[in-house]
């Protein structure tokens, strides 16, 4: 390859990184708004003895989010993965209000 197109590619690889550090802080504030909301519900549910846990509601959320996931190129069974992942420690701080 020429020190051109190794400058090209060095370039090109520097924007994309400069993108996926924005996309990745996203993500991470995204994630901190989410634990608030979930932190309030969790007060809430210990409040008024609610279980921690709400398969149905889950059910839902895991229907929608494959969906989208497909509409936005995504793979809907990370999608799934994924959001499992982030109830299971809701769940995990729910109990912890609740003791
Ligand atoms: O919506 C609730 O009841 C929540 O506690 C929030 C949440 C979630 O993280 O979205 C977490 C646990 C429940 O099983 C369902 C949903």
């Amino acid at each position: 390859m020429t020190d051109d197109a190794t400058a090209r590619a060095a370039a090109l690889l520097k924007d994309h990184r400069d993108s996926i550090d924005r996309l990745d802080a996203i993500l991470v504030y995204t994630l901190g708004e989410r634990f608030k909301r979930t932190q309030a519900v969790g007060r809430l549910k210990a409040d008024h003895d609610l279980p921690a846990s709400d398969p149905a509601r889950e059910a839902q959320q895991i229907a929608r989010l494959e969906d989208l996931a497909t509409q936005a190129d995504l793979d809907p069974e990370f999608a799934k993965k994924f959001l499992n992942f982030i109830i299971a420690e809701v769940i995990r701080h729910h109990q912890k209000h609740q003791s």
